[in-house]
This record gives C-alpha cells, sequence and structure tokens, in this order.
C-alpha cells in the first residue's frame, strides 16, 4: 500500500477490496460511480486478469466505463444485459435501514435504474458515511434543462408546503454552466440538513414536471460493506439482519494503484 494513501481512501479501497468476493464467474454486476466504486473496478479487474474471472459489466457513468475497460472488464448496457446479477456502488449517506442518498458524482440516474434492475445492491462506504438521519449531505435530483427554473420553483414550493425548514435549493455548477449529466440532464441539490421522511419526500419529488429522477434509494440496498482506514470491513446484511467483521490484508498489486486519476 503506497503511503501517500489516506485513511479514508484505505478506507474505501477495502471496503471495495471486500465487496468483489461477492462475485463468481458468470455474472452480470453493474457497476457504480464515484471514488470507492472506482476501487471496485480495480479490485474486479485484477479478479478479471489474475483469476480469469467471466464477468460481465454494466457501468453507471462513462467514467465507469471507461476505467472498467482500461482494467480488462467486458462491458456491455443495461439494456444488453437485462437483469443483472449483483450492483456494487459508492454512497453519500446511509442510515441504519439502508436507506442512502446518492449523485454527489452526479450519476444518480442511471446507478438507480442500474441498482433496481439487480438481484442485490451492495453499497460500498467509508464509516463517515453513516448517518443516523439522512440530509446533512445535500439531496441531488436530476431535471430536465428545459424550464429548469420553473421546476426548481416547484420543489421549492413543495418543500414549503411539506413544512421543511431548511430548503436551500441550488443548481450544480461545472464551472460558469450548468453541470450536464450523462443523460444531459441538470442536477439540483437541495440543502435540507435532515430529511424526517426519505420515503414520502421522494415519491413526492418526482411527480413534479421536470424532475427526472432523485437521489434517495429507498428499499434498493442490500447489503452495506463499511470500511475503516486500520483495514476492519463491516458487512452489514439488512435481510439478514447479520454484522460481520473481518479484516483485509493490503496486498494489492502495483496494478491497482496505477490509476489513481478518479
Ligand atoms: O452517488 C455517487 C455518484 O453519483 C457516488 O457513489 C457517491 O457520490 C459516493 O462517491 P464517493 O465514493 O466518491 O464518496
Amino acid at each position: 500500500m503506497p503511503a501517500e494513501l489516506s485513511p479514508i481512501d484505505k478506507a474505501k479501497f477495502v471496503a471495495a477490496k471486500r465487496a468483489v468476493d461477492f462475485i463468481e464467474s458468470g455474472m452480470k454486476v453493474g457497476l457504480g460511480t464515484g471514488s470507492t466504486a472506482a476501487w471496485m473496478v480495480r479490485c474486479l479487474g485484477e479478479r478479471v486478469r489474475q483469476e480469469g474471472l467471466k464477468i460481465v459489466g454494466v457501468p453507471t457513468s462513462t467514467r465507469t466505463a471507461e476505467l472498467a475497460r482500461q482494467c480488462g472488464i467486458h462491458v456491455t448496457s443495461l439494456d444488453e444485459a437485462k437483469w443483472l446479477d449483483i450492483t456494487i456502488d459508492g454512497a453519500d449517506e446511509f442510515d441504519q435501514n439502508l436507506a442512502l442518498i446518492k449523485g454527489g458524482g452526479a450519476a444518480l440516474l442511471q446507478e438507480k435504474i442500474v441498482a433496481t434492475a439487480s438481484d442485490q445492491m451492495i453499497v460500498i462506504a467509508d464509516a463517515a458515511k453513516e448517518v443516523q438521519q439522512l440530509g446533512a449531505f445535500p439531496l441531488p435530483i436530476e431535471i430536465i434543462p428545459f424550464g429548469w427554473q420553473t421546476s426548481k420553483a416547484l420543489v421549492e414550493e413543495m418543500l414549503v408546503s411539506m413544512d421543511v425548514l431548511a430548503r436551500d435549493v441550488t443548481l450544480r455548477m461545472n464551472g460558469e454552466r450548468p453541470l450536464v449529466t450523462d443523460e444531459s440532464n441538470y442536477i439540483l441539490d437541495l440543502h435540507l440538513k435532515r430529511i424526517s421522511n426519505p420515503r414520502q419526500l421522494a415519491l413526492v419529488l418526482n411527480q413534479i414536471p421536470g424532475v427526472v429522477e432523485n437521489g434517495l434509494f429507498i428499499d434498493i440496498c442490500d447489503i452495506v460493506i463499511i470500511g475503516h482506514g486500520d483495514g476492519r470491513v463491516t458487512v452489514r446484511d439488512i435481510n439478514s439482519g447479520s454484522e460481520t467483521d473481518d479484516q483485509i490484508l493490503f496486498a494489492p498489486t502495483d496494478n491497482i494503484f496505477a490509476d489513481l486519476g478518479e
């Protein structure tokens, strides 16, 4: 393990490394987006190269598709794969019910479609992502560019009607211009501080014209793998209620650290 890796990167790495143990030859695998998911793609690529693991990957972003190809993973589209055995992805926050906020990397739409089309979703995260109540991380929603200011006003109105106190809504920018997602949409970030009823909010948001999808993932994630900077990983399964602790040895090859770009 190179010395320059921070404890947070080590935590992300061990969570990712443990997660790829769940992947078996023949599986169709949803590949998440973000820095933690990028570790998973690298670890998976290592298994493909070293063990000849035969899998098909369905990436959730153009970034992930590019990295997966670089790592030697055979990549296809969701329409080609149709249904997936497993999706492994990061998250911005998760709570005790494994409800998630996702979309910090602006890929929430493809991420939700891919995770929902999978038998199982595993979230990999460093311990700092665990929260008592969702909402400290701004909730991303994907909206279409046409009439986006009207959609934003409707979102704000809806938050008022739901008596949400903190409700600053901002358009995500990329320099001087609005950030444009892989699906050519915009992202609004909802600064809510806390979300008292994520299930209701997720439903209501998707009723607003112009809103394509929101970053609340409810009843989608089955397992969370929490990484710690000392190499410990906790595997928590919401369906069985089990929780186990493992220790991951830092024994990555040079290949895995060749690209720290994500
Ligand atoms: O939802 C996501 C991208 O849309 C990411 O999974 C989420 O933002 C976590 O990213 P990271 O692993 O870099 O902290």
